[in-house]
């Protein structure tokens, strides 16, 4: 198992470009499907979730070529509307591929996805929406078929914004006939981000970053092929890179950042008493006074503090002196850093769906083991400003979602080796 060797204890500091959203990537990849021509996407991060996507619609039949950062899709000769379940299985995300298939071929066949262990992922939610535009849902031998000769528009209330399935019924809704409304859809940038780049095919989409969505369908109107799209920059990766520069006390400026994106990750910041600077396209983040732990910090759907972020700042709040009190309410278990941050010698409760954090003067370094994505980019702060040698297990979640983690983490001063 590939693993991150850390000696801690070095204050990070200099400047780093953020790199372009994963989870913006993702789903304006699978929307290729829904036009026949050669799309330029720009800034994709290099990362295992997105070969994973780029493979399965190269399995579909598309046509996919890399420059750097820069991707070509081409979606003109797909003709397989089923998923590999092997490739299925391997990320959560591949369940948005359901919505531009089931557009463009009228039928579908996907199997549940995989993903990080973070819970009880269901996507009833996904499948309700599809039904409700008419999609009949089949489910067998572990398949779920979904088939609608004709997609129509509906009017779709989500129990939850959940951010996947606002996406699918998007791009289910932008070949559908007539128009869909979905109601207190996902708000996160991401689907702002996927909007814009649908809206550039030359759908009609207004309402993205509101809780009400509304897609005036074009029926079965070809699409046109968007030619130079750059998605936006991620703003986890850019939050995680300030925890880290925080965690060491450290000081650290980001380029390429939206900051309106970041606010809700750069208020709580604020609150510990990290110093903020910010500019059009970028933050420097100063701490080097002591820091203060946190009342409460809840996960929020945005414009709350993303979940995705909880597990890095769990670390930095385990080297806060005081107690912080961190409620984690999107998702039901996504815990599972703190009984390895206890190993590097964190004073961590769990009751429910809480964590209370006692700091700690210092962290030991350790071996622990990462079990999902954020909670290996918490395990590799956390060993950033530990006592000596950690490694950290598990490197390839974490390759998931951070591109070369460890060359940025190494110039901005880090002492981090990657081991296969
Ligand atoms: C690739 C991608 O963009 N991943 C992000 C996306 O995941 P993802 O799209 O999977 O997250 P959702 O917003 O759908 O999930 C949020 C909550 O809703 C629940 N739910 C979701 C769908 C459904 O049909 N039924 C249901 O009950 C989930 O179990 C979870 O508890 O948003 C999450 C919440 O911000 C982030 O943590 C992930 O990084
Ligand atoms: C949970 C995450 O991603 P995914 O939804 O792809 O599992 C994440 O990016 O933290």
């Amino acid at each position: 198992m590939g693993a991150y060797v850390i000696t801690g204890g070095k204050s990070l500091s200099g400047k780093i470009r953020v790199q372009g959203s994963k989870n913006s990537s993702l789903p304006i990849l699978a929307s290729t499907l829904l036009n026949a021509g050669k799309n330029v996407i720009k800034d994709v991060p290099n990362l295992k979730d997105i070969k994973v996507m780029t493979d399965i619609l190269e399995k579909l039949g598309a046509k996919v070529s890399k420059s750097g950062n820069i991707l070509e899709m081409d979606s003109s000769n797909v003709n397989i509307w089923e998923v590999p379940e092997d490739l299925m299985r391997e990320m959560r995300s591949s369940i948005v591929l359901m919505g531009p298939l089931l557009g463009r071929f009228k039928k579908v066949r996907v199997s549940y996805p995989g993903g990080c262990e973070i819970g009880p992922r269901p996507i009833d939610l996904h499948l309700k929406g599809l039904s409700l535009m008419g999609a009949t849902l089949r489910e067998k031998h572990g398949f779920i078929y979904a088939e609608a000769p004709a997609l129509r528009g509906a009017d779709i209330h989500l129990d939850f914004p959940s951010v996947g399935a606002t996406e699918n019924l998007m791009m289910a809704g932008v070949l559908a006939n007539g128009k869909t409304i979905i109601r207190n859809a996902a708000k996160e940038p991401e689907i702002v981000d996927l909007q814009n780049f649908l809206n550039r095919m030359g759908a009609d989409i207004k309402g993205a970053g509101t809780d009400t969505i509304k897609i005036d369908g074009c029926g079965s109107d070809e699409l046109k092929p968007v030619e130079d799209y750059t998605v936006i920059p991620d703003r986890i990766v850019a939050g995680t890179y300030l925890v880290a520069a925080a965690i060491t006390r450290g000081q650290v400026t980001l380029k390429n950042v939206v900051l309106e994106h970041m606010e809700p990750i750069l208020a709580k910041l604020r609150e510990t008493g990290c110093k903020l600077e910010c500019c059009d396209d970028c933050i420097n983040l100063t701490a080097d006074t002591t820091l203060r732990s946190l009342d409460s910090l809840r996960t929020l759907p945005y414009p709350g503090f993303p979940t995705d972020m909880q597990a890095p700042m769990m670390a930095l709040l385990a080297t806060v002196e005081g107690t912080s009190i961190l409620t984690e309410t999107v998702f039901e278990n996504r815990f599972k850093h703190a009984e390895e941050l206890r190993r590097m010698g964190a004073h961590i409760t769990i009751n429910g769906n809480t964590a209370i954090i006692k700091g700690v003067r210092k962290l030991t370094g350790a071996i622990v083991e990462a079990k999902d994505l954020r909670a290996g980019a918490a395990l590799v702060i956390a060993a950033l400003a530990a006592e000596g040698e950690t490694t950290v297990y598990g490197s390839s979640h974490v390759e998931r979602g951070y591109e070369r983690l460890e060359d940025n983490l190494s110039s901005l001063g880090a002492e981090i080796v990657k081991k296969k």
